[in-house]
């Protein structure tokens, strides 16, 4: 797995975000995808809110006009195999990235997300003032055969070296949601952004918490 987690590790020392693709492998990405399916047909999909509102047990305030996806958590006592799979391996990381960083990671969250055609979310950090405990953000992304035509990329604000974003002076990298590609970045230092997509777009997204 090593050969996964250092990409990831360096893009994040190196330029503020990590991407490595086939994190999963295509039959991952195509069972978590149907399985996404099918708990979107049972029911089991809620509006993602904001805020404190969005963790696993928070008070959902939803604003349609900061953010569109709907959301349901991962949790390892309701989890099948293969979700388990993909839970082991997110904790692999979490072990990687404490002996090699000294993070003290401890714990992880980690939801569905569909984006129906046409949502976003607008820009944004993933750390709450109220929360400091999420370390890093990681989005996983179940589509298939995703082209870059479809839209919905995510938009990374990469501030440049020496110098503040308030003067405008940062990049805008677009990422494609593409099957199997994990991106990951520090949640409390950078901005970024869903553009809205022409078909659904399906990930799962979490983040690594100090607690
Ligand atoms: O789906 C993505 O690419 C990013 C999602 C995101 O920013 C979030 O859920 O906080
Ligand atoms: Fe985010």
């Amino acid at each position: 797995m090593t050969h996964l987690f250092e990409p990831l590790i360096d893009g994040i020392l190196e330029k503020g975000y990590g991407v490595v693709d086939e994190f999963l492998t295509p039959d991952e990405v195509t069972y978590l995808r149907q399985r996404l399916h099918e708990r979107h047909r049972a029911g089991e999909f809620r509006e993602a809110g904001i805020g404190r509102a969005a963790e696993p047990n928070g008070q959902a305030t939803v604003e349609k006009q900061i953010r569109g996806d709907e959301i349901v958590w991962l949790d390892l006592a309701t989890a099948t195999p293969e979700e388990t799979a993909f839970l082991n391996r997110i904790q692999q990381f979490i072990d990687y990235l404490n002996q090699t960083c000294y993070l003290g990671l401890r714990d992880y969250e980690l939801h569905y997300a569909r984006y129906p055609v046409g949502t976003f979310y607008r820009r944004h950090l993933d750390r709450f003032r109220t929360d400091s405990k999420r370390r890093l953000s990681v989005i996983t992304y179940l589509n298939d055969n995703w082209q870059p035509t479809d839209g919905g990329q995510l938009a990374v604000y990469v501030p440049q070296p020496g110098r503040g974003t308030a003067d405008g002076t940062e990049q805008t990298v677009p990422i494609d949601p593409i099957g199997g590609r994990l991106v990951c970045f520090d949640s409390g230092l950078l901005e970024h952004e869903v553009l809205p997509a022409t078909r659904d777009r399906l990930s799962i997204t979490g983040w690594l918490r100090t607690a």
